[in-house]
């Protein structure tokens, strides 16, 4: 894999944000920060705000308050739209699918940001495209009509769409769905090593508690809207954090030679009480 050394190195944060759909307020005193190289995966039930906040990092949901602003000090709200897509990327959940499009047109829709205004000249886009469709492994569908896709291929595509961006900073809102187990495994490589080798810095959410204490350096636990646990995986996932956050009891595993933690839902209800004696 080859990935231009001179990708900028970045970091984000947000400080004590509220995030807001009208008066509704779904997002409270929210801090988290990205940083170069690290991986913070945010985790939390259906609802707890994960998306809203990931959206507000990309400055798709401005805070009604709290800053959101770069390590340089560069505030999100002063940039213009390209100068913030040369920073920035999101993988969102759900975007409607262009009609008309190749999936090489698709990818190479991420270079917007790089082309020059007027000529339209990018000089970097041809490696940078070929380098997000091998990475994601969409090579072989270049000239087939994205709409024609499967869900799992056209995840593929539109994130061959962001890391063709060449940004610092990636942010991916549940980028596991719809994909098959091989590359569920393989896109989470994919970002592991886009952090390790290439100093970007992801911020992800994950459903899935074992992927996200297998590939996040950090994980964020949101309820009802606000950061109730925020760490490395091993002080985030514990059974208590996990059984009050999703109602539901939750075991934890931690192997003791290479110290992965797996999760294990065990029963509807966290009111578990000693078994009664005969
Ligand atoms: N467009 C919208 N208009 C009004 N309320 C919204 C809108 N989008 C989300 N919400 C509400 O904001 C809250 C947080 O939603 P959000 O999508 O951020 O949660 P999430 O943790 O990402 O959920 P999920 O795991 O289901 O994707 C929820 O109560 C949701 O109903």
């Amino acid at each position: 894999m080859t990935i231009s050394p001179t990708l900028p190195v970045d970091g984000l944060a947000a400080r004590d944000v509220d995030l807001a759909y009208g008066r509704d307020v779904v997002v409270r005193a929210a801090s988290i920060e990205l940083r170069s190289g690290m991986v913070t995966a945010l985790i939390g039930p259906n609802g707890s705000g994960k998306s809203t906040l990931l959206r507000a990092l990309a400055r798709l949901h401005l805070p009604s308050a709290g800053a959101i602003s770069f390590h340089d000090g560069t505030d999100v709200l002063s940039l213009d739209p390209r100068e913030l897509a040369r920073r920035v990327t999101l993988l969102a959940q759900s975007r409607s699918t262009p009609g008309g499009l190749s999936v090489r047109e698709l990818v190479e829709y991420g270079r917007h940001p790089h082309r020059a205004r007027w000529s339209g000249r990018d000089p970097g886009a041809d490696e940078a495209i070929a380098r997000a469709m091998s990475l994601t492994g969409i090579e072989a569908l270049a000239e087939r009509p994205v709409q024609a896709l499967s869900g799992g291929q056209a995840q593929r595509v539109w994130l061959a769409s962001c890391l063709a961006q060449d940004t610092g900073l990636l942010l991916l809102d549940e980028p596991t769905t719809f994909l098959d187990l091989r590359y569920q495994i393989e896109i989470l490589d994919v970002v592991r090593e886009l952090a390790d080798d290439h100093g970007i810095g992801v911020g992800l959410v994950l459903h899935d508690l074992d992927q996200a204490a297998a590939i996040a350096d950090r994980v964020l636990l949101l309820e009802g809207g606000t950061v109730t646990a925020d760490g490395p995986p091993p002080e985030v996932l514990t059974p208590e954090n996990l059984s009050r956050a999703y109602g539901i009891r939750v075991e934890v595993d931690v192997d003791p030679v290479d110290g992965r933690i797996s999760t294990r839902a065990v029963g509807r209800h966290n009111d578990v009480r000693p078994r009664a004696t005969a």
